[in-house]
């Protein structure tokens, strides 16, 4: 392990994944990789998600080609130093920011949505100019076998490397000195990815989960209410990031939901949902098992059917669900929606900030200023209203959790600076010595009050040219009569 991560480091000092052209050029045959190779993709995402080669497509070659091509867009503004503003004592300098490279960042991955989890990030750090080892998840392992099998027939060898394996080699790797760490995954391995990287002084992104809540508000259309939110829950068999945890609203809604939710479900997935190439499967048995264990004792209002040979579990809604049961206290991660009844808005801000800060949070409601109040007295990773799932998709957004739900964000520009250093660069001329004695040693009252000038006053553009003029005249005469010229 150790000696691939240093040749992954010898390839990043060798400084070809610096130059722009050389980025681009990685980054379209990365885009030649998802196009050329979209069948053998598409098919090791279906062998480890029961996923029609459609959705797999929809949910994750799309989202990798868009981002490759917003990339490809706009890299060459990004990695162009940005002048910034200056004070008087600067004002004759050079002052710019320079984004660079951080170096070699590990990627690892989660299972859900194997392929666009790890080849975003990759992405975003090409983009940046790195060297990446990427780690995916070995859970969704046909995804894992085939992203190490195309990626080096496409990209430099050297310079990105997949490396596979389960939480031993995981945990080898993380002993290792990296630049950056971008995990996905769940909030505990979240901690040991953290710690470790400690060690080394490593800066993390954390992309983790938690329960996010979806509050209807009980002035809304209920039949396109619960549509938008069979598709986000359900979608992946309840195994998305931010998909809706659980649903507050007022007691006496729940049987309309519920029937909604039924009638939705039949329209997307017909009568026979096993047969249905739109609902996916349980990752594993102990997934299958954990998710079956959150039923127990619960008001099954719709669904509950499950097949343990085949890791289905039915699209289901718990009704009036006590919110000190287990279903209650992690994340379900599964196609289980239990409905926490709440009398008013009141009640349900109170709940969810009694809870850790989720990842994502729903509301619905034709009132504009309830929404507002939602967004302005909660927090959470990213928010939709009036829908679900919506807020991933845009690029220009960060993405990402707060608090227990992750650190750090990603998605276009966001990506880009995630992997990136923003450098200060300020170039003095090594003239004007005079003027930087007020500076130096023995300090007076005098040097004081200057550098309270010139750092402390704000000037309006119209003022300033004025300033300027009477700053150069005093500093010249002050510089006369101490005897320089
Ligand atoms: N925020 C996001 O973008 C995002 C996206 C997808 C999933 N998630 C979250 O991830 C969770 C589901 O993923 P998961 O954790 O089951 O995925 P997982 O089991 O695939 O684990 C994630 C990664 O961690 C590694 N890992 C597991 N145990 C480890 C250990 N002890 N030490 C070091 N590495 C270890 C695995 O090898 C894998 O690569 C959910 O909580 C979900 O909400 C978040
Ligand atoms: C278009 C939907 C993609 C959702 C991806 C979510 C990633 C987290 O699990």
């Amino acid at each position: 392990m150790e000696r691939e991560v240093q040749r992954v480091r010898q390839a990043f000092l060798s400084g070809r994944s610096r130059p722009l052209r050389f980025r681009l050029q990685q980054l379209e045959a990365l885009r030649r990789m998802v196009q050329e190779r979209e069948k053998d993709i598409l098919a090791a995402i279906a062998a480890d998600l029961c996923k029609s080669e459609l959705n797999a497509y929809s949910q994750e070659v799309i989202t990798v080609l868009g981002e490759i091509d917003f990339m490809l867009e706009n890299l060459p503004e990004w990695v162009t130093a940005k002048p910034v503003k200056k004070n008087l004592l600067t004002m004759m300098d050079e002052a710019y920011i320079q984004p660079q490279p951080l170096g070699v960042v590990l990627i690892i991955g989660a299972w859900n949505y194997p392929f666009v989890l790890i080849i975003q990030p990759l992405i975003g750090a090409i983009a940046a100019g790195n060297a990446v080892i990427i780690k995916p998840s070995e859970l969704s392992e046909n995804t894992a076998k085939t992203v190490a099998k195309l990626l080096p027939q496409y990209l430099d060898q050297d310079l990105y490397v997949v490396i596979n394996g389960g939480v031993e080699e995981t945990t080898e790797l993380l002993k290792q000195r990296f630049d950056h760490i971008f995990y996905t995954g769940n909030t505990a391995v979240g901690k040991i990815v953290m710690e470790a990287a400690a060690k080394h002084l490593t800066p993390v992104t954390l992309e983790l989960g938690g329960k996010s809540p979806c509050y209807i508000d009980k002035d809304c259309d209920l039949d396109i209410v619960c549509r938008r939110i069979t598709w986000g829950k359900y979608m992946n068999c309840g195994q998305t990031c931010i998909a809706p945890d659980y649903i507050l609203c007022e007691a006496s809604l729940q049987s309309q939901i519920v029937w909604k939710i039924k009638e939705t479900v039949k329209e997307f997935y017909g009568e026979n949902i096993k047969e249905s190439p739109d609902y996916e499967r349980i990752i594993n048995l102990r997934h299958f098992k954990r998710i079956l264990s959150l039923l127990e004792g619960q008001k099954i209002a719709l669904g509950g059917e499950t097949d343990e040979a085949t890791r289905y579990i039915a699209p289901t809604v718990l009704t009036d669900v006590d919110p000190k049961t287990k279903v209650m206290q992690e994340e379900i991660f599964g196609p289980v929606l239990p409905i926490v009844p709440v009398k008013n808005v009141d009640e349900a801000i109170d709940f969810i900030n009694e809870r850790e800060k989720p990842l994502a949070l729903y509301v619905f409601s034709h009132n504009h200023k309830l929404i507002k109040r939602m967004i302005d007295e909660t927090s959470s990773g990213g928010v939709t209203g009036n829908d679900v799932i919506m807020h991933f998709t845009l690029n220009s957004f960060p993405f990402g959790g707060v608090g227990s739900s992750g650190m750090g964000a990603y998605h276009g520009k966001h990506s880009f600076d995630t992997f990136s250093h923003q450098r200060p660069c300020l170039l003095k001329s090594l003239k004007r010595e005079g003027a930087n004695k007020l500076r130096y040693p023995p300090n007076s009252q005098s040097k004081v009050d200057w550098g309270k000038f010139f750092l402390l006053r704000r000037f309006n553009k119209e003022k300033l040219g004025l300033l300027v003029l009477t700053f150069l005249g005093i500093v010249a005469a002050v510089l006369v009569k101490a005897g320089y010229y």
